[in-house]
């Protein structure tokens, strides 16, 4: 006997739950459906508990910043005590999530959905009819076709890693591996960054880019132009193989993370029994999230990658399909999306980057590492770049790196979403002495 639903939400993550919550609000029935315990990647394996551990790796980095400059002994990251503390953020989510849908009426169910008919699923044998099915399914790390991909752990396992590893190579260059290599060197790893492009965190200015990348700690390597050709066992060691310059070179490593970028993760789901189009492993929506060729599914976030693959952007593409499936006709706006690599320092961004910039927009950049906010901490590297209209003076856009950049982005996405000019923004009282009183003199 199949269970007929208005919505079954495939996923857990940010679209799935703030969709099925909104609907069920409305009066829908709602199933939501997960392969893994709920709550999605943000909150149980990616946003959250990485950056418990970074933030502990900052405490060590900026003790030893402060050597010589009043603070004398450095903390040590204990990795099973950090591990320990982590957990405390996510053990206990899934169920607290499942009490939350099941006070709010909305079904759960545990297992791979899967397409057998435009409005049909198979749960792991049971079958779900509904008017409406959100495609709130996510990412995986993209394949990787190189001999011995297989020795690859993700950003998951190594959050699960009982030990530190002594020596660690990051294949891929984007924000895991930034992140991650950040944070394990300065837990005491030596750490390896194999990127096959040509710098760090492609998606950020590349001078604020060339500031962090000039104040790697120590014990983090990073290659560019680094293209990852084997991995190869050789007992309880990996050698890593890559060209780089044109010639073969390895390194040796006792743990190597896939960081090389994540897809839809739409395999499992069979889309042409749900006559739901794809192309290039991608599904193919209209500007307001639906599937072109079969309306009563639409999609978000990281599975639809309408918009970059960050969890605000998940939380407004479930905005967009609520309004959508309450009949009314909204399309995602993906204009100055803030974006955050935690790194150590901070990189950040929001709005128009230069390179897209044209004649008509004024640039103000510098490297502010001698202002106080910077100096204070002892932080190796405080710089920015805004942007502003030249004729009416808009702020569009403002890239950060450096002590609180990811705190200080907001105030920027803040004051571009709501159309400020640089003299109006500069007109604002800032509490002093904070990193966002730089604001004025950033502009
Ligand atoms: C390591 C890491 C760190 C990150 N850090 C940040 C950050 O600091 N800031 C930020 O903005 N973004 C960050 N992101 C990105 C952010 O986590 C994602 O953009 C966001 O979680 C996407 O949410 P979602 O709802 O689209 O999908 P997810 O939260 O990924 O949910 C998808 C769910 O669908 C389930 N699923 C998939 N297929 C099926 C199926 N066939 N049947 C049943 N269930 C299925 C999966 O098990 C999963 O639970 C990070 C990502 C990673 C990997
Ligand atoms: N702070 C955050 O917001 C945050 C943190 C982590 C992840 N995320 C999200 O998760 C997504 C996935 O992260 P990611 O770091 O895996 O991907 P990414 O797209 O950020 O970076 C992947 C990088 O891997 C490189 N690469 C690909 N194949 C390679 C190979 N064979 N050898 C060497 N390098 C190779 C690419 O050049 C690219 O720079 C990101 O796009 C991001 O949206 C966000």
């Amino acid at each position: 006997m199949a269970r007929q639903m208005d919505l079954a939400v495939i996923g857990s993550g940010v679209v799935a739950r703030s969709v099925a919550t909104a609907m069920a609000g409305d009066g829908w029935s709602v199933a939501v459906i997960d392969r893994k315990p709920p709550a999605g990647t943000c909150v149980l394996r990616g946003c959250d508990p990485k950056k418990v551990l970074r933030d502990a790796a900052a405490v060590v980095d900026r003790a030893a910043r402060m050597q010589g400059k009043g603070l004398a002994g450095t903390p040590v990251v204990h990795w099973p005590d950090l591990m320990a503390f982590k957990r405390g953020f996510t053990d206990n989510v899934p169920a607290q999530q499942e009490g939350m849908y099941r006070d709010a009426g909305i079904e759960v169910m545990h297992g791979t959905a899967r397409f057998t008919g435009p409005n049909e699923l198979d749960v792991d044998g049971e079958t779900v009819t509904a008017r409406h099915v959100v495609l709130g399914v996510g990412a995986r790390p993209r394949p990787m076709d190189v001999p011995g991909a297989e020795c690859l752990i993700d950003h998951e396992a190594f959050m699960e890693l009982p030990a530190l590893p002594g020596r660690i190579v990051f294949v891929g260059g984007g924000y895991i591996a930034a992140e991650f290599a950040s944070l394990a060197a300065r837990a005491g790893a030596e750490v390896t960054v194999l990127q096959r492009g040509d710098r760090l965190l492609a998606p950020f200015d590349p001078d604020m880019v060339a500031h962090v990348s000039g104040a790697l700690p120590p014990g983090l390597t990073v290659a560019t132009g680094a293209e990852v050709t084997s991995i190869e066992r050789q007992g309880g060691v990996f050698v890593v193989r890559h060209r780089i310059d044109g010639r073969q070179a390895e390194v040796e490593a006792d743990c190597v993370v896939h960081a090389a970028g994540r897809v839809p993760d739409l395999d499992a789901l069979d889309l042409a029994a749900g006559a739901v189009d794809t192309e290039g492993g991608r599904l193919v929506l209209d500007d307001r999230l639906r599937s072109v060729s079969n309306e009563t599914v639409l999609a978000g976030g990281d599975a639809a990658q309408v918009g970059p693959p960050l969890t605000p952007v998940a939380s407004h593409d479930a905005d967009v399909i609520v309004a959508n499936l309450r009949g009314e006709a909204r399309c995602p706006d993906y204009g100055a999306v803030p974006s955050v690599a935690f790194t150590i320092p901070p990189i950040a961004s929001v709005g128009l980057h230069e390179a897209d910039a044209g004649d008509d927009v004024e640039v103000r950049g510098a490297d502010a590492t001698d202002w106080f906010s910077a100096r204070h901490v002892a932080a190796p590297v405080l710089a920015y770049k805004t942007l502003s209209d030249a004729a009416t003076g808009r702020i569009l856009g403002a890239h950060l790196v450096g002590p609180h950049a990811d705190e200080m982005i907001n105030l920027f996405a803040v004051a571009i979403r709501a159309g400020m000019t640089v003299s109006e923004l500069r007109d604002v009282m800032f509490a002093y002495p904070t990193s966002g009183s730089d604001i004025p003199s950033m502009l």
